[in-house]
């Protein structure tokens, strides 16, 4: 579904992604790495909204510079601060998304997207008596209209409860199951272990390593988390400094 072949993007001297190569299948994958490793810069050229300075990628088969067009009309895009308006009931919002896409039978695929997020009964209710797992799982309804092959969601449940990150859960996989690749990034390790069907660790712009979470886990040893993975990967700024802890130490007694 997904195809990178040497994407980079640089700002200014700065490399945010680093030649990277990454293929998906139709599965739920984890984008996941430390801040500023490069996470978001690579969504956003895999979602047609910022142009990579070199390589390329394809998404549904589309290129995503030279056919941008279609890639959009096969993918959705949840960012983390989406726009919901407060001021317009749920149904309201996602009506807006319907008319923008230009979806035929649109009032019924308006109730079928409240209905799949489970949103039906306060669909009727200003989005500012929402809760934030509730105004997620609107975001996700928005984005489902006009039936994307390919979602990406960064940090789909980040700030939400844990019984708003189950619920969020239950839908990505329901999505999945229904035929949906699912592209994430995320924060949340724990999660990542237990719903990806493959992540990967990308660390200063590259990727570190790729597999599924008990490929792994089972790598680094007996009883191991992918936070493990995680740290065994992706190097501290005191070591990408060239310090280790004792060395960081040593200096701190000779001073
Ligand atoms: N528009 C921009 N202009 C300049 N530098 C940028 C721009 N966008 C991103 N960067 C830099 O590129 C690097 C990668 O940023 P990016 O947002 O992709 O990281 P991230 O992995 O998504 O981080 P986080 O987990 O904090 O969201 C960072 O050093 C960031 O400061």
């Amino acid at each position: 579904m997904i195809e990178i072949k040497k994407l980079s993007r640089s700002f200014g001297n700065l490399v945010a992604v680093d030649n990277l190569d990454l293929d998906v299948e139709n599965e739920i994958f984890g984008l996941l790495g430390p801040n500023g490793a490069g996470k978001s810069t690579t969504v956003m050229m895999l979602t047609t909204l910022l142009k990579p300075s070199s390589g390329t990628a394809k998404v549904c088969g589309y290129d995503i510079v030279k056919e941008s067009k279609k890639v959009r009309s096969k993918i959705s895009y949840v960012p983390q601060d989406m726009a919901v308006d407060r001021k317009l009931t749920g149904r309201e919002n996602v009506q807006l998304y319907a008319k923008l896409y230009g979806i035929p039978n649109r009032n019924s695929k308006v109730d079928e997207v409240i209905e799949m997020m489970g949103l039906s009964e306060r669909a009727g209710d200003l989005v500012a008596t929402y809760s934030g797992g509730m105004r997620r799982r609107l975001e996700l309804a928005q984005a489902l209209v006009h039936e994307p092959e390919v979602l990406f969601l960064d940090e789909p449940t980040l700030g939400l409860d844990v019984s708003g990150r189950k619920k969020i859960w239950e839908h990505i996989r329901m999505l999945k199951a229904e035929g949906m690749t699912i592209f994430m990034t995320t924060h949340y390790l724990e999660e990542a272990e237990k719903y990806c069907n493959r992540v990967a660790i990308i660390d200063k712009g590259r990727i570190a390593v790729v597999g599924s979470p008990e490929n792994l886990t089972s790598s680094i040893g007996e009883n191991a988390s992918l936070n493990d993975v995680f740290l065994e990967n992706v190097k501290t700024p005191e070591e990408q400094a060239g310090f280790n802890s004792n060395q960081f130490r040593n200096l701190l007694r000779r001073r």
